[in-house]
Parts: C-alpha cells; structure tokens; sequence
C-alpha cells in the first residue's frame, strides 16, 4: 500500500477531513521526516508506514480541541505535533519552538519544500523565549506539546506564554495521575480526553490545563 492511501485509510478512520493537497502535504512530510531521519536522528520510529499513524495521526487528533488562532508548539523536536497540526489548520499561526538547532533547520527545509507559510520555527530554549512584558498579541492562545516535560516543568517554563484565558494542551500516553496531583497551585485541569489513534495500541490522552482566573 502507498503512503498515500494508507494515511487516506487511517484518516478516515480518524474522522479527520482532509483536501487531496493536505494529504499530500502530510505524505511529502512523512517523506521528508524518512529522508532526514539518519543524518539528522529526528525520531526513532524508522518505518513511514508507522510514522503515518504513529507521528501522523497522533498529532492530528489534537486539532478538534484546539481553540484560538496562535499557537506554540514547545519541544517541538521535528515539528511533532506542530507541521501536522499547521497543514491541518492553515488559517492559524504556529511557533514551533526547540532548544536544538538541527531539529529548527529540518522544519524550516520542510516549511520551504511544502510551502507552509503558516509556521515559523525558533530555536531557543522555551524558559528564555518571551518574557513577562511581551504584547498580548505575541502571546499564545494555546501552548502544545507531545513528549516534552512533566506537566508541572511544562507549566512552570512556559507559564508566561499564553494569552489570558489561553490554555495548556499537553498530549500523554497514559493518563498522568501523579503528574495531575502535582500540578503547581495557580493551574487546573480543565478537561481530559482519551484519544483513539488509529494504528496506534497504546493509550494517548490529551489533557487540557489552564491558569486560575
Ligand atoms: C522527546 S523530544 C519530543 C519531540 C516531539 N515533540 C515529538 O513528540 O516527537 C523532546 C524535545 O524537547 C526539546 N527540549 C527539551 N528541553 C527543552 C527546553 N527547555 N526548551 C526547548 N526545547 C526543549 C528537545 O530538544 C527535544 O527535541
């Protein structure tokens, strides 16, 4: 089966509408993430049958709950969640963000080959990126990331970034009791999902946190 029509499988399965150019930006991007894979050691799933849904769709799926126009993706490694994420929704702004410079030089190669203009890529560590007295329009309305940090690091580095009423989306494998207990006082839990990601058995959870008004 082509890289192709298995992701149209797996799409569909996912409930996720696509345009043809969509989907052959994600494929192009499988594609790309395979070629660079060695040289550049951007992910340790090696088969682009298995990035389809594993890097994929597993990003994709966070896209429903997403809510706002400007987001971030903070550890970004090689734009995951983020590109898939940028190509689903090209009417918002993505900053990918990640302390690596060859993971930021791979997501601008791939931004210019598939012509995504809706991302920029910065390479910085996420506590010294912004600070308290940055506009509201540079800020976030959501802060994402996937195999990043514990929920309690993730908000305590990037507690700065998000626009008022802006939220958290944290994407874990199964859900994070511990880490939920010691979220730090001044955040809550506003909503969890489990996720069902076609092709992948284990559990993937979402879990959405804000700041207490
Ligand atoms: C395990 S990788 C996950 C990459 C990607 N989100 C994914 O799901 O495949 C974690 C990434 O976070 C980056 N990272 C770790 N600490 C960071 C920090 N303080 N600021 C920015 N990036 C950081 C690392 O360079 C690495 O690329």
């Amino acid at each position: 089966m082509t890289l192709h029509s298995k992701l149209e499988v797996l799409l569909e399965q996912a409930n996720i509408e696509a345009e043809p150019a969509q989907i052959e930006q994600w494929v192009k991007l499988v594609e790309q993430l395979n070629k660079w894979n060695k040289a550049y050691n951007l992910t340790s799933v090696r088969d682009p049958q298995q990035m389809l849904s594993r890097h994929i769709i597993d990003s994709l799926v966070v896209g429903p709950y997403l809510q706002g126009s400007r987001f971030i993706d903070v550890g970004t490694g090689p734009g995951l969640p983020g590109l898939p994420l940028a190509i689903l929704k090209p009417e918002c702004e993505f900053v990918l963000l990640d302390s690596l410079g060859k993971r930021i030089r791979f997501i601008r190669q791939v931004c210019h080959e598939l012509k995504i203009t809706n991302v920029v890529a910065v390479q910085s560590r996420v506590e010294e990126y912004l600070d308290q007295a940055t506009p509201e329009t540079d800020k976030f309305d959501g802060v994402i990331s996937r195999a990043f940090a514990s929920l309690s690091d993730m908000l305590t580095w990037c507690a700065h970034l998000p626009r008022e009423n802006g939220a958290f989306y944290a994407l874990k494998g199964q859900y994070p009791d511990t880490e939920l207990v010691e979220l730090p006082p001044e955040f809550t839990l506003v909503e969890s999902h489990a996720l069902a990601v076609p092709g992948v058995d284990a559990e993937r959870h979402l879990i959405i946190i804000k700041k207490r008004g």
